[in-house]
C-alpha cells in the first residue's frame, strides 16, 4: 500500500510557467525520498502540494489511498507531520509546551495534553539530544536550536509520514548527522519520510530513493547511485564537482572542485 502516491501532478502560480509537469512518485512505510534541485526549482512548492496547501493545476496526491482533498485537516495531521522550510514564530511557549502542541490533532476541542502526550514529547527531546533546551521559551532559540525542536514537534506528532523542507539547513556538521540518522532510524522503524536538502552527500548517506528537479524542472526519480552521476549534479547545481567513491564509507562523496 501506498503511504503517498503522487499522480501525474503539475503545478503553476497565476501567470507563470508551469514548475513541475505530470510529476509522479510514490512513498511506502520504511522508504525514504530525498529531493534534490536549484534553488527556486520548485521543490517547496511540490511540498505545500502534497499538504494541501497548495492546489495543483492537474494530478492527484492519495494519502494511504484516499484521495488528499477527502481527509480533513486533524486526520491528514495523524498520518503526516510536515516541516515547512520557514516556521512561524510560535512566541514566547516553552520548549516542551510548543512541543506538546504537536499532539492537537488527537486531542478533542477543550481536552488538555495528558501524561502519556508529555511522555512523547519527553522521548523526542532525549531522542534528538535537546531535553536542556525543554523549559527555555522558543523564541530565545538559536536558529539551529529551532530547526532541531521543529523536527522534534514532528515526532510529537506521530505520523506515519514525515515531510521535513531542508532540516539541515541551519544547523552545524554534528546536528546534519544526528538528523540523518534519525532519517535512518525513522524508516527502520516503519515511517516513511521525504525530505529536501541541497547536499547530495546527504542523498548517497541515506540511499533509497532521489527524486531530481533538473534545472529545466524536469523530474526523475530513482536510486541515489544510479540517478546521481556526475554529469547530472554538474548539470543540476552548475558547477564543477566530483563524485569520489569512497570505500571506507561504501559510498560515493561529491565533493565542490
Ligand atoms: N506565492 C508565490 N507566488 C509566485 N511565485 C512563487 C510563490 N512562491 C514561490 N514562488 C516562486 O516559485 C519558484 C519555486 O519556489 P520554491 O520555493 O518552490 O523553490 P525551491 O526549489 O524550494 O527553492 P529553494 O531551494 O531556494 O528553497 C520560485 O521561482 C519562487 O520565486
Amino acid at each position: 500500500m501506498n503511504l503517498l502516491k503522487i499522480n501525474q501532478l503539475s503545478f503553476h502560480y497565476p501567470d507563470q510557467p508551469n514548475l513541475f509537469n505530470h510529476l509522479s512518485c510514490s512513498l511506502q512505510e520504511g522508504e525514504i525520498l530525498t529531493i534534490l534541485g536549484p534553488n527556486g526549482i520548485g521543490k517547496s512548492t511540490l511540498l505545500k502540494c502534497l499538504m494541501g496547501l497548495l492546489k495543483p493545476t492537474a494530478g492527484s496526491v492519495t494519502v494511504n489511498d484516499q484521495p488528499l482533498s477527502k481527509l480533513s485537516p486533524r486526520q491528514l495531521a495523524q498520518w503526516i507531520a510536515y516541516v515547512p522550510q520557514h516556521v512561524p514564530d510560535p512566541g514566547s511557549l516553552t520548549v516542551s509546551d510548543y512541543l506538546v502542541t504537536g499532539r492537537t490533532p488527537y486531542l478533542e476541542f477543550t481536552q488538555t495534553p495528558g501524561d502519556s502526550d508529555y511522555e512523547l514529547v519527553q522521548d523526542a527531546l532525549a531522542k534528538l539530544s535537546l531535553t536542556a533546551l525543554k523549559d527555555q521559551e522558543v523564541n530565545t532559540l538559536s536558529g539551529g536550536q529551532f530547526q532541531m525542536v521543529t523536527i522534534a514537534k514532528a515526532l510529537v506528532q506521530s505520523p506515519k509520514l514525515i515531510i521535513l523542507d531542508e532540516p539541515t539547513a541551519a544547523l552545524d556538521f554534528g546536528r546534519q548527522k544526528q538528523v540523518i540518522e534519525l532519517i535512518q532510524s525513522l524508516a527502520k522503524h516503519h515511517f516513511a519520510v521525504l525530505h529536501t536538502t541541497h547536499n547530495p552527500n546527504h542523498a548517497f548517506m541515506l540511499g533509497h530513493q532521489v527524486g531530481l528537479f533538473s534545472p529545466d524542472g524536469h523530474f526523475e526519480s530513482g536510486e541515489a547511485d544510479q540517478l546521481l552521476t556526475e554529469e547530472r549534479l554538474k548539470q543540476t547545481y552548475g558547477t564543477d564537482l566530483k563524485l569520489i567513491y569512497e570505500a571506507e564509507l561504501g559510498r560515493y562523496v561529491c565533493e565542490l572542485v
